[in-house]
């Protein structure tokens, strides 16, 4: 059976509070973009992970992918699966494909396996993979708070509108970006911005780790400045980056990207 991960982006993140566990509450509408890996499971009889595509730091053994199954090979003694991976979505992008290839690979084996678990079941394994895995339980909006994982569905109308997203050759610390943060509690809804026509974005939707991390990597922030300069209605960095999206109104000519890697595509 094959899925297709798709990535996300994020409209607004506010990092509102350091919590005992090292982690911090947030608050961020996640979004999906049809920018996919491709998944592959098939009962098998030995467990084995296989990948092609873009290449993931780190070992193997230690993917996503693999990792979900052997959470729910623990905890509902299913078969073993043969699991290939082919990686588009850029790595460690603020983009979260390893946390959708373990959302989907859970959402896989419960379907061949007709495990019967229920969306919240599949949301609290996922939530124990990775901040952002619960998100992509389901492929909808949603406000996200808590660690990412305390998920609300949300209506944003993007009908009609044109995404691009651009990914530098830039890998941000996920866990660094956070430790430069101060916390803050948001000044203005979510809901409430998210509800307003997009003009009003670009004043009052903001993502709270573009000052650190534009002042490490000017790079990105230029990035930023381009989108609008070629006629974005809004634009902002991706969770903690470095991908930077743009909203149009109609496509534009992305070869002035050609430098890194980009994806183009209806919202
Ligand atoms: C920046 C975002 O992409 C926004 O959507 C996410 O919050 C990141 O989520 P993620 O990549 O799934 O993050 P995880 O793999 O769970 O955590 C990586 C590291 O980021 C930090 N982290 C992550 C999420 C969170 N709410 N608070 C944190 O402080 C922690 O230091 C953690 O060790
Ligand atoms: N299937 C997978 N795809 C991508 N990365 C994976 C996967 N499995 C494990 N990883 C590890 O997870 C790390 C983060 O990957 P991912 O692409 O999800 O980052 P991200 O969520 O876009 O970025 P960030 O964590 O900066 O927000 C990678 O550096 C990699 O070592």
């Amino acid at each position: 059976m094959i899925a297709f991960p798709p990535c996300k982006i994020n409209l607004g993140l506010h990092v509102v509070s350091k919590r005992s566990d090292g982690f911090h509450d947030l608050e961020t509408c996640f979004l999906p973009v049809p920018w996919t890996d491709i998944l592959e499971i098939i009962p098998a009889t030995q467990t084995s992970f296989t990948r092609t595509g873009t290449t993931i730091p780190g070992n193997d053994a230690d993917n996503l992918c693999l990792r979900a199954y052997q959470l729910l090979a623990t905890s509902h003694n299913i078969p073993p699966v043969s699991i290939h991976l082919h990686k588009v979505i850029p790595t460690g992008a603020g983009l979260g494909g390893g946390s959708s290839d373990a959302a989907h690979t859970l959402r896989l084996l419960n379907t061949i396996f007709n495990l019967n678990l229920s969306t919240e079941d599949l949301m609290n394994h996922a939530a124990t993979l990775g901040s952002d895995c619960a998100f992509f339980v389901q492929d909808n909006p949603m406000i996200g708070r808590g660690r990412g994982e305390v998920l609300t569905p949300v209506e944003v109308n993007l009908k009609g509108k044109y995404l691009v997203l651009v990914k530098p050759d830039i890998h941000v610390s996920t866990a660094a970006a956070y430790s430069n943060i101060k916390p803050a509690t948001p000044q203005h809804e979510l809901e409430k911005i998210l509800n307003m026509p997009i003009g009003h974005w670009k004043e009052l939707l903001c993502n709270d780790f573009e000052r650190t991390v534009f002042a490490q990597y000017p790079a990105i922030g230029s990035i930023k400045a381009q989108l609008y300069e070629f006629g974005a209605h809004y634009a902002s960095m991706s969770g903690s980056g470095a991908t930077v999206f743009g909203i149009f109104d109609s496509p534009i000519d992305v070869s002035q990207f050609s430098q890194h890697t980009v994806w183009t595509g209806l919202c």
